[in-house]
Parts: structure tokens; sequence; C-alpha cells
């Protein structure tokens, strides 16, 4: 049987997509103010564990059960363009979802739990009997909930020994699983033909491109706002002036945006999204203070 190239098999695991889950886990670890140094190990096996394991599975599973989808929206893919011959596709899925677990095992009960709950997450999303995909708002709440909160509240149980992390770091996590809600459905503006074609219930099918877009941007911003808001209440001024910088900054990209959401979704995800996720960190580093003071 033929085999795929390894530079075939990284396309598959698609690095790029890890770097969102990594970047939460390292809101969590910073968040929960403990020593960076004394937990180093714990750090990396977390790191590793969201982007070039969990997160490159559920792109592997993604992709293979999508395979139909890309044959129309994305046919230069690996499955779908033939270079990832026969069922290769989905013995890597299973492959790095074994490993996952398996990697998990060093970071306590918390991290095997967290990645075995992430992996479920993973398959329930693409593949079938639940394929969570198939509906914008489940789909998306999927991803964002594990993408952002699973993975923030991870890397702050991690370095709390399998603890719960405080409340406000909670809260944080949930706030910005709310706001990636509508960084999710910027991804689903290139595809609509597709999906449409294929039954797939994403925001832009459903809501028609210019509600689609309104609806993603105001999901993006009132969860911002509100650790505004937070942040002011914990005493944190100068971070919370420094999130509505990163927002203010986002409303002339939402504008255009939203006049022309087709056009503009990839220019959003580009500029506008590192904004957010500035924010995520910025927020994060304000808990860190606010804890190692008061501990
Ligand atoms: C495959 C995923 C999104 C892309 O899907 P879509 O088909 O819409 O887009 P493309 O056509 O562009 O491919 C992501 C699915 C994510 C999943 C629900 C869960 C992932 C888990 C996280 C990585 C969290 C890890 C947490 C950690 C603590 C173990």
């Amino acid at each position: 049987m033929a085999r795929p190239s390894l530079s075939t098999v990284a396309e598959l695991l698609k690095p790029i997509t890890w770097f969102p889950p990594m970047w939460a886990f390292s809101c969590g670890v910073v968040a929960s103010a403990q020593s960076f140094s004394a937990n180093w190990t714990l750090i990396v096996l977390g790191l590793v564990l969201t982007g070039p394991l969990v997160c490159a599975s559920s792109q592997a599973v993604n992709d293979w059960f999508d395979r139909h989808v890309d044959a129309i929206n994305e046919p230069n893919r690996p499955i779908p363009s033939g270079r990832m011959p026969g069922r290769w596709g989905l013995y890597i899925a299973i492959l790095w979802t074994v490993l996952s677990l398996v990697w998990a095992w060093g970071l306590g009960t918390w991290g095997f739990w967290a990645c075995a709950l992430g992996l479920a997450l993973a398959w329930a999303y693409s593949a079938p009997p639940f394929r969570l995909k198939l509906n914008g708002w489940w789909g998306n709440s999927a991803c964002a909930l594990s993408y952002e909160g699973l993975a923030w509240v991870t890397g702050g149980a991690v370095m709390l020994g399998g603890a719960l992390p405080a409340g406000e770091s909670l809260l944080l996590a949930l706030l910005y699983s709310a706001g990636a809600h509508g960084i999710m459905t910027l991804n689903d503006f290139k595809a609509i033909e597709g999906d449409k074609q294929m039954g797939v219930r994403s925001l832009p099918v459903q809501l028609g491109p210019t509600g689609a877009a309104k609806a993603a941007c105001i999901i993006m911003l009132v969860p911002q706002f509100v650790v505004v808001g937070m942040l002011l209440q914990w005493g944190q001024p100068w971070h919370a002036a420094g999130v509505l910088a990163l927002v203010l900054a986002q409303l002339p990209l939402m504008l255009a945006f939203v006049r022309q959401p087709i056009e503009k979704a990839l220019m959003l995800s580009a500029f506008g999204v590192p904004l957010y996720v500035s924010g995520m960190m910025v927020s994060a580093w304000a808990l860190h203070f606010l804890h190692r003071v008061t501990l």
C-alpha cells in the first residue's frame, strides 16, 4: 500500500493551527501566578500536549471526516488530492489520539482528563454521529470552549498541582471562550458554497454573510468589554486600559469586515485576532500580579 510522505503527514497535522490552544494554555500558566522556572517541565509537557498532540489530532480527524467537503472547497489538501492515500488519514488521526493520551499521563490526573475531554470534543466536532460542525452554533462552541477555555484552565490547574484555578482565572477563561465563538465564525466565510452543498449549516450559511459578520463581531466584542470591566473591578486599571486599547484597535477592522464580509474575513483573522489574543495575555498578567501580591 502506498505511504504518504513525511511532509504530507505534517501538512495533515496543520502546525499553523497549534498556536491558539498553546497560547491559551500559556495564559492559564501566567494567570496561575506560580513560578515558571520551578514548573518548566510541566509547562513544556502541556504546550506539546495542547499544540502538536491534541490540536494536531483534531486536525487529522477533521480532514478525514471532511474529505468529501474538502474535495469541493479545498481539493489540494492531503486527502482529497490523493497525496495521503487510502485510509492513512484515519490511521494517523487514531495514532495521534492515542499518543496524546499517553503523553497526557505525564501531566497528572487533571492533564489526562482535560486531554480526554479535548479529544472527545475533537472527534465529536468532526465525526458522526455528532458531527457538531454541521451546525455553526454547536461546532463553534465546541472549538471555542476547548481551544480557549479548556486549554487556559488546564494551564492553570497543571501549575497548581491539579487544583482548580482561582475564580478570576476561570471567569477570564470563560469570557475569552465566549468571544472565540466569533473568531471561529471568521473561518467559515471561505467555504460558504461548499458548506451549503454539503449541508454544513455554518453561521454564514444560516444568517447570511452580513448577519454572520455582525454576530461574529458582537460575540467577539462583548466579552472583551466585560474583561475590561472585571480588570477595573479587580484594581488593575493599567491592564484594563491595555485590553481596552486592543479592543478599540479591532473596531475599524470589524467595520470593514461587516461592510464586505467575504472579502475581509481573512483580514480580520490576520490583524484583528492577534489583538484579541494579546488581550488574553494582558489580562492573564493582570491576574499574575493580583495573586502574586495577595498570596
Ligand atoms: C478541526 C477544527 C477546526 C476546523 O474545522 P473546519 O472544518 O471548520 O475548518 P477547516 O475546513 O479549515 O479545516 C478544530 C476542532 C477542535 C476541537 C473541537 C477540539 C480541540 C481541542 C483543543 C486543541 C484543546 C486542547 C486542550 C488541552 C488541555 C488538551
